[in-house]
């Protein structure tokens, strides 16, 4: 029997996988989505933290599960570094005669895009939207899409480095996307269809920009502008209303028209436009290394400045 799972498990609940035998403890909840809760759990067999996603309903997180799966087997085939970067385990557990499915992923601790350009300054969307930009040229250039882009899918480690959570809109490209936030959907602004394409991916980076910058702008064409004459024309003056946005304003406009010819070219594009590298792994203090070295040679000027100047001051 397969069920659903309303309630939240409390901290210190042991999960067993039954085909898997993996077991995991709850530390605490991260967030509830449509398609079930997330855990942040320790893993038994090696003392990590990962985020494990229960499921609310069987079927979704099933199927959410197996695109999950053949995504992660890309990555494996292809070699491509983002193997580790999500799936860990898949299994159910059983808990009075229920059956929950899970699935185990890579715990993404940070801020949300939104979070991190409030606390660093609106200038940093340039790294940032770099960081999501060579995700999504990953991702393109193996021909899945990510579907439901959206800032608070964009998560900006304490490292500095930029990931995006919530695989689960995933699809490959060519296939009907399932999971779309409306705002950020092409077909809701009737700039195209719903049918995954790298394209669909850029326009949705380009409304992440206005609403990060203009929510209120945007908030007001949805509710005033009538549904049949909506068009992704709206988007584009909202970006030249958008102070903020200047810089990029041709780029986002390009995305909004679907003019890029490939990721790659929109990310050297958005490069050459932020003059800017991806926020480097260590954020923008350089590495810990370096930072280290930096703070060592300061301390030893100032060490050796104030020994000049007692030397100074006993042979006079
Ligand atoms: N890998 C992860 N690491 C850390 N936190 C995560 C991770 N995945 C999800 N979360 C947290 O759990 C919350 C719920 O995630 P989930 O993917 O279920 O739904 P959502 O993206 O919030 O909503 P929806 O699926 O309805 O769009 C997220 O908002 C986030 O705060």
């Amino acid at each position: 029997m397969s069920i659903s799972t309303n309630s939240e498990l409390p901290p210190g609940t042991m999960i067993s996988g039954r085909t898997r035998g993996q077991q995991y403890m709850i530390q605490r909840v991260l967030g509830t989505g449509t398609n079930g809760t997330v855990y942040l759990v320790s893993a038994l067999a090696n003392g990590n933290l990962y985020a494990l996603k229960m499921g609310a309903y069987n079927r979704t997180l099933q199927a959410e599960i197996k695109l999950l799966f053949s995504l992660h087997k890309h990555w494996k085939e292809t070699g491509k570094n983002q193997v580790n970067r999500y799936l860990y385990d898949a299994d159910d557990y059983e808990e009075d005669g229920l059956i929950i499915p899970f699935y185990v992923m890579k715990y993404v601790k940070g801020q949300t895009l939104s979070n991190f350009l409030r606390s660093k300054g609106s200038e940093h969307i340039g790294k940032a939207g770099l960081g999501v930009l060579e995700i999504l040229r990953d991702l393109h250039e193996a021909d899945w899409v990510f579907g439901d882009l959206k800032a608070e899918h964009v998560i900006i480690t304490d490292e500095g480095q930029v990931e995006l959570i919530d695989y689960g809109g995933a699809s490959q490209a060519g296939r009907s996307l399932h999971q779309f936030t409306e705002w950020y959907d092409r077909k809701f602004w009737k700039a195209g269809s719903r049918t995954g394409d790298y394209a669909y991916d850029l326009f949705a980076f380009a409304v992440m920009c206005i609403k990060l910058f203009n929510e209120p702008g945007l908030q007001k064409v949805i509710v005033t502008q009538l549904p049949q004459i909506r068009s992704s024309a709206d988007l584009v003056t909202l970006v030249d209303q958008t102070p903020r946005l200047k810089r990029y304003a041709p780029w986002l406009k390009r995305a909004l028209r679907g003019e890029f010819d490939s990721t790659g070219e929109a990310y050297h594009a958005w490069k050459a436009v932020s003059g800017s590298g991806v926020l480097n792994r260590y954020g923008d203090n350089g590495d810990p290394v370096t930072r280290r070295l930096k703070n060592a040679l300061i301390w030893s000027i100032i060490i050796l400045g104030i020994t000049l100047l007692i030397a100074l001051f006993f042979t006079k």
